[in-house]
Parts: structure tokens; C-alpha cells; sequence
């Protein structure tokens, strides 16, 4: 699914307007409707019916407002109590929003006029009492930070004990950036329109958003697959298509031959993890090539790799590499960086590893720090092969020299910018990876849970995408399979533990498990439409 920034999004909505000659009145009475139903759903087990039950509708003076005005009337004709607060003055409402302000007024719905400090208690009382809590503050047309008005209010509605839904995106959540200047609404859910918004991919974005369900509102589809989009959502739908077809006939040749060179001395770990990562990702064959020093302890801990217990005590040394280069010929995909320490050896080598294997290449872990001395190497590369990069912020801070707050407060541009200049797939590892591409396309990644911040999980990523490049899948689709299903494997664990206490072993482990469900999930249409698990979010 394509991801959008404020501008496109404002296109999008013009052309189904203007061109298409769909009414604004309706989108906006689509909207509203698709608010209603998520509201349906976060009422306790999914109540059907709202009678009893008390909204609170915070409404500002745009079109998001306006959607907010258009949900108040629902909530109230299907029996709620709804009380507007409304953060303008009646007459700043223009068009569609004006009139659902109008349509709201001929309801039995209060509505009051926030004019300052004075209503403060009567929006506590109302918020204190309210099982739902729409924020219809702001949409995409908000710029900079909240109004000092709205944000005297925002803590008291943040610490509201109703489930606060918000409107296309969190009112003080910047659309493009997912930046939150002092403040924002902190939703359980937002009902996005059209497409999602990369501010909720984006800087504090997740936090605020909660689990984001995306709405066409009619839109007709062809808009909302604009080739010109390059930003995308990874769902269900899309990694499943990316899987490789296995056949009857299938062995262990064809399921490709990959080489894992990872581990030195105090490092076994690594080099083990990812290769568990690689077999159960369904790698046909697995080499793992680590330092004598520790080969034994690597052969123990992983039977069914082969192990090649090559020259050099604590780190490989020169006669290794230039064996590993040559072995290494015949692979159908190269990992190289886990666990494997930084080393002068290496460095020497990493060039020729570049320029001389013709068979795609993830680098990870100490092989980027090793090229963030000497980022010219990667100019050998030069058509050679695909080469894949899986850097965190710090990885991909030392790579493009410049801090971890600069590729933070930059990620979606820097990792496309970086991965067209490098020609590479670069995946920036986040609690949101992007995983970007040569061609200049992004992929948002929506799987996974703080429980992955724990060693190691980089080491079964790592394995993972090797296995799938080995498997021939393309190297953009190798690294969204690999990151997807790794995050998908950490929300089933997190469905049973929460979201600390699992390891790596135990994600490489799940990883057959989510793979076969995603495999037999059915293609619904509705389905991958919501984007964040609801593991993610702790929500049942
Ligand atoms: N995308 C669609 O197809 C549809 C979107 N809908 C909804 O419309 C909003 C966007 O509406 P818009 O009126 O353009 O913007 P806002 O409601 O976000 O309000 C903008 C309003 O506020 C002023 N403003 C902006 N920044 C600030 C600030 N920092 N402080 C104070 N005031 C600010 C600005 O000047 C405007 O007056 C979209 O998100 C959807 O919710 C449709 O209803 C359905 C179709
Ligand atoms: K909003």
C-alpha cells in the first residue's frame, strides 16, 4: 500500500473532487463513517450498540473538524451522548465542515465553544466520563505546533480513561515528518483516509497514532495507486506475493547455497544466531565460515550448517579471506558482519569482497563498520552484484558522517538518497525499518515490537535475508520478506509475553511459524488495511 505526504495526499482528494466529481461532502461523510465503525470495534467487544455510551468530539475549525462534526452526528442519532467541544469560532467554519456544524446543531448533541482557561472544567468532568474521545482537531492541514489554546487542553485528554480516536492523524503529529513540536494527541487508534501519511511512519508518529486503520473513502483506487508515489506501506498482501514457490521437486541444491561469515572470539553467538535465522527461513544449504578459535563451539550450538572452521584464532585472518573469496564464488548469496569484529585483516579484504563476488552481498554489524572508515569502497561495488545494507542509526550515522539525531530526524530521505547514490538496498533498522531501494521506491515496515531490542535480533535478520536471497528471491523483495516476517515473528511472541523477555533464538525460531500463516491467509481485500498488529499496541 503507497504511503503519502500531506501535498500528495491534498492532490489525491482534488483530482477525486474535481476530475472524478465525487462531492467533498461525501468523502467527508465517508470519513465519518469509517470513524464510527472503528469506534464500534474499540468499544468493548465490539458493542453493536451505542445507547448509554458517552462521547467526547474535540473539533477544530478545518475539514478535519469537520469530519469530527460529521461523526457527532452519527454517534448521536445511533443513541450516544455526545458532547463538541469546538476549538474556533462557529463562523471560522467554511464549506462542508460549516454544514455538518449546521446538520450537528439540528441533533440533541451539546456543543460548546472552548474560549479559554475557563472551560477547563467542564471539559475534565465530560473527559473523565467519556468512553470514546474523538480528536478531530487537526489533519493534514496542520503546520508547526499545536495552538497554546489547544494545547492547555491536550494533557487532560491524553490522560482521559476513554479510547481516543484520532482523525487521519493525531492532531499535533506532523503529517510529513511525524514530528511533535511540544505537544500531541495521544490516540489509541487513528482512522487515516485515502492513504496512510508518512508522519505515521515517521519521527514520534507510532507513538501518538496508535494502530492506524487506513479507509479509501471512496476513493477510487486508481488514484491511490499513482505510479508517481514511491513511499509504501508493507502488508500482508504485498510480502505474501514476495514468498518463493517451492515444488515437488525441490532439494537442497535448489533451495540455494548461501555463506554466513560471521563470529570471533567472544562472538560465537552471533554467528549462530544468524545462521538459525538462515535455516529457518528455509535456506537449502548454509556455510558458516568463523574463526577456528571458536568454529568448535559454532558446529555445537548449529548441527545443520556446515561449519568451516577457517585460519585465525580470535578473528580470520589474511590466508582465510582469500579462501573465503574464492569458496565463495559458487554461493548464491554472501553475509558477512556479525559477530566478526573489527580487524585489519578485514578491512584489506572488504573491497575485494565487493568487487569480486558477483552474487548478492548483506553486509551487517562490524563489516558496515568497517566501511564507514573507507565509504569510498563501496563505489567497487559498481554494478558488480546486488548489495544489501542492514544498518541501524548508528550504523548509517557512522556511514553517511553525520549524527544519529540527523538520520533520525531524516530517515525516509537519507535511506532513499543513500540507497540510489550507493546502489544498494539499504535497510535502516527502527522500531519503523525502511527498507529502501536503488530505484528510489521506500517500504515502511509495520511488524514488530519493542521486544526485538535485545542482542542478537540483528544476527537473525541478517540470516534471514541470506536464506532468502540464496532461496533466488530479488534483493529488494529478500530484505522486506526478511524484515516483515522478523517483526511479525516478535508480535506473535509478544502476543504470549509482552513485549520484553524473548530472545533471538526465539524469533529465528517463530519465523516458519508466521511464514506459514502468512501463506495461508486468505486475500480478503479488507485484510492488511490495518497496519499495525495489535500486539504492537498491547491492545488484546
Ligand atoms: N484527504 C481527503 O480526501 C479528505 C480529507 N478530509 C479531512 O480534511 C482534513 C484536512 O482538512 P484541512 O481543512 O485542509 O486542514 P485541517 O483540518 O488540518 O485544519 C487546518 C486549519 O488549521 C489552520 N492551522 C494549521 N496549522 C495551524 C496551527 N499550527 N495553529 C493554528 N491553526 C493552524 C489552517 O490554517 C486551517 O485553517 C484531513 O486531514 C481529513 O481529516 C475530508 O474531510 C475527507 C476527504
Ligand atoms: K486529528
Amino acid at each position: 500500500m503507497r504511503v503519502v505526504n500531506a501535498e500528495q495526499m491534498r492532490q489525491i482528494e482534488e483530482r477525486a473532487i474535481h476530475h472524478y466529481g465525487i462531492p467533498s461532502l461525501l468523502l467527508m461523510e465517508n470519513a465519518a463513517w469509517a470513524v464510527v465503525e472503528e469506534i464500534r470495534r474499540c468499544l468493548p467487544q465490539g458493542q453493536v450498540d451505542f445507547s448509554g455510551r458517552k462521547a467526547v468530539i474535540l473539533v477544530g475549525k478545518g475539514n478535519n473538524g469537520g469530519d469530527g462534526l460529521a461523526v457527532a452526528r452519527h454517534l448521536v442519532l445511533q443513541g450516544m451522548d455526545v458532547t463538541v467541544f469546538l476549538f474556533a469560532e462557529l463562523k471560522e467554519l467554511k464549506g462542508d465542515a460549516a454544514l455538518n456544524l449546521c446538520l450537528f446543531q439540528g441533533t440533541t448533541g451539546k456543543c460548546f465553544v472552548i474560549e479559554g482557561e475557563k472551560q477547563r472544567r467542564l471539559t475534565r468532568l465530560a473527559l473523565a466520563q467519556a468512553d470514546v474521545v474523538v480528536d478531530a482537531l487537526f489533519g493534514i492541514g496542520m503546520r508547526g505546533a499545536l495552538p497554546s489554546l489547544v494545547e492547555e487542553y491536550v494533557d487532560q485528554v491524553n490522560r482521559a480513561p476513554g479510547w481516543v480516536v484520532a482523525i487521519d492523524i493525531p492532531s499535533g503529529v506532523d503529517a510529513n515528518t511525524g514530528k511533535v513540536y511540544r505537544t500531541a494527541i495521544r490516540a489509541q487508534t487513528t482512522v487515516t483516509f485515502g492513504l496512510p501519511k508518512w508522519g505515521l511512519f515517521l519521527g514520534e508518529g507510532p507513538e501518538y497514532s496508535g494502530r492506524v486503520v487506513v479507509d479509501p473513502i471512496s476513493i477510487p483506487a486508481s488514484y491511490l495507486e499513482d505510479e508517481g508515489i514511491s513511499a509504501f506501506v508493507l502488508t500482508d498482501d504485498d510480502v505474501r506475493k514476495m514468498l518463493p514457490i517451492r515444488t515437488l521437486k525441490g532439494h537442497k541444491g535448489t533451495h540455494g547455497k548461501g555463506i554466513l561469515v560471521a563470529g570471533s572470539k567472544g562472538m560465537s553467538g552471533a554467528a549462530v544466531l544468524a545462521g538459525r535465522g538462515a535455516l529457518r527461513s528455509g535456506i537449502g544449504l548454509l556455510q558458516i565460515v568463523t574463526p577456528q578459535g571458536i568454529a568448535q563451539e559454532v558446529d555445537t550450538a548449529i548441527t545443520e550448517a556446515t561449519i568451516w572452521s577457517a585460519p585465525g584464532d580470535d578473528f580470520l585472518n589474511e590466508e582465510a579471506w582469500s579462501v573465503i573469496l574464492k569458496q565463495s564464488e559458487k554461493a548464491q548469496a554472501f553475509a558477512v558482519g556479525p559477530g566478526l569484529g573489527q580487524n585489519l585483516e578485514f578491512t584489506l579484504v572488504l573491497g575485494d569482497i565487493l568487487s569480486s563476488l558477483s552474487c548478492p552481498v548483506v553486509l551487517d554489524a562490524d563489516a558496515l563498520n568497517q566501511l564507514a572508515i573507507e565509504p569510498d569502497l563501496l563505489g567497487l561495488r559498481n554494478g558488480q552484484g546486488p548489495l544489501i545494507l542492514t544498518p541501524h542509526p548508528g550504523e548509517m550515522a557512522r556511514l553517511c558522517e553525520c549524527s544519529v539525531e540527523d538520520v533520525e530526524s531524516n530517515r525516509l530521505d537519507l535511506a532513499v538518497a543513500k540507497a540510489v547514490e550507493w546502489e544498494a538496498v539499504v535497510v535502516l533498522k527502527g522500531s519503523v525499518t525502511i527498507i529502501a531501494s536503488p530505484d528510489g521506491r521506500a517500504f515502511f515496515n509495520p511488524t514488530g515490537n519493542p521486544g526485538l531490542g535485545t542482542g542478537g535480533t540483528g544476527d537473525v535478520l541478517t540470516g534471514s535475508i541470506l536464506a532468502w536471497l540464496a532461496q533466488g528471491v530479488a534483493p529488494l523483495e529478500a530484505a522486506c520478506l526478511g524484515v516483515y516476517l522478523h517483526g511479525k515473528s516478535a508480535d506473535l511472541l509478544a502476543g504470549e509475553y509482552g513485549w520484553s523477555g524473548f530472545t533471538a533464538s526465539e524469533v529465528a525460531d517463530k519465523l516458519p511459524k508466521v511464514r506459514r500463516e502468512l501463506e495461508l491467509k486468505s486475500n480478503t481485500g479488507k485484510e492488511g488495511m490495518s497496519l499495525w498488529g495489535c500486539d504492537r499496541f498491547g491492545l488484546k
